[in-house]
C-alpha cells in the first residue's frame, strides 16, 4: 500500500510504451464501484475473491505491465500465479514513508494509521519476498526515478527490450 505501484506503472508504461493494467482500477470500472464500498458492502474477502479473478485473468494475456495492490500476496493461489507467469517487482516503503505520500485515505479501506502500516508492512514481508523476482527500496525517491530504475533492471534481466533511437 502506497509503495507507488499504481503510480511508478503508469509512468514506466508511458516511457517504455507498454501496455498496462491496474488491478484495482480495472475491478472499479468492472464493479462500477470503488474499492472501499466493494469492502463496505461485500467485505474483505468478495474483494479478494475478484483479485484473484482478475490476476488471473491478466497472467495469461500475453506480456504487459501488472499493477497489484499490495493485498495481492496474501493468498497463495496469488503468489503462485505470479511466481509461475511474472517477474515480480517488489516496491518497498517503509511506514513512515507511507504515511507521508498517502494523502486521501478514505480510498483505502485497509490504511488506518503509522502502526497498522508497520504491522502491515511486517506481516507480509515474507510473501512480498517470497513472489519478488527483484526487490527495489523507494523512500526517498520519486517516481521517475523509481520508473528509471525498473526499467534499466527490467533490461537488464532481458524481459524488456527497446528499440534504440
Ligand atoms: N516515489 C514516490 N515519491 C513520492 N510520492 C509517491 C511516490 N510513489 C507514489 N507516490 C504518491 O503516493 C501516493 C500513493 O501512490 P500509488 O501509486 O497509489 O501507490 P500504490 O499503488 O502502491 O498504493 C500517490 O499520491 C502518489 O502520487
Ligand atoms: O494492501 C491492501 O490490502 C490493499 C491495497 C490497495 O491497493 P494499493 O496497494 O495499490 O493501494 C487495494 O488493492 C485495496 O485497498 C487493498
Ligand atoms: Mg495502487
Amino acid at each position: 500500500m502506497v509503495a507507488g505501484k499504481t503510480s511508478t506503472s503508469r509512468r514506466l508504461a508511458r516511457q517504455c510504451g507498454l501496455a498496462t493494467i491496474d488491478l484495482d482500477a480495472y475491478i472499479e470500472r468492472r464493479e462500477r464501484r470503488a474499492i472501499n464500498q466493494i469492502f463496505a458492502e461485500q467485505g474483505e474477502q468478495a474483494f479478494r475473491d475478484m483479485e484473484t479473478q482478475v490476476l488471473d485473468e491478466f497472467a495469461h494475456k500475453g506480456p504487459m505491465l501488472v499493477s497489484c495492490g499490495g493485498g495481492i500476496v496474501l493468498r497463495e493461489e496469488n503468489r503462485e500465479i505470479l511466481k509461475n507467469n511474472g517477474f515480480v517487482v517488489y516496491l518497498q516503503v517503509t511506514a513512515e514513508q507511507a504515511v507521508e505520500r498517502v494523502g486521501d485515505v478514505s480510498t483505502r479501506p485497509l490504511f488506518k494509521n503509522l502502526e497498522t502500516a508497520r504491522q502491515t508492512i511486517a506481516g507480509r514481508l515474507p510473501m512480498y519476498e517470497d513472489v519478488a523476482s527483484v526487490s527495489i527500496d523507494t523512500v526517498g525517491k520519486s517516481i521517475n526515478v523509481v520508473a528509471q530504475e525498473i526499467q534499466e533492471i527490467l533490461e537488464k534481466e532481458g524481459v524488456l527490450c527497446l528499440r534504440q533511437g
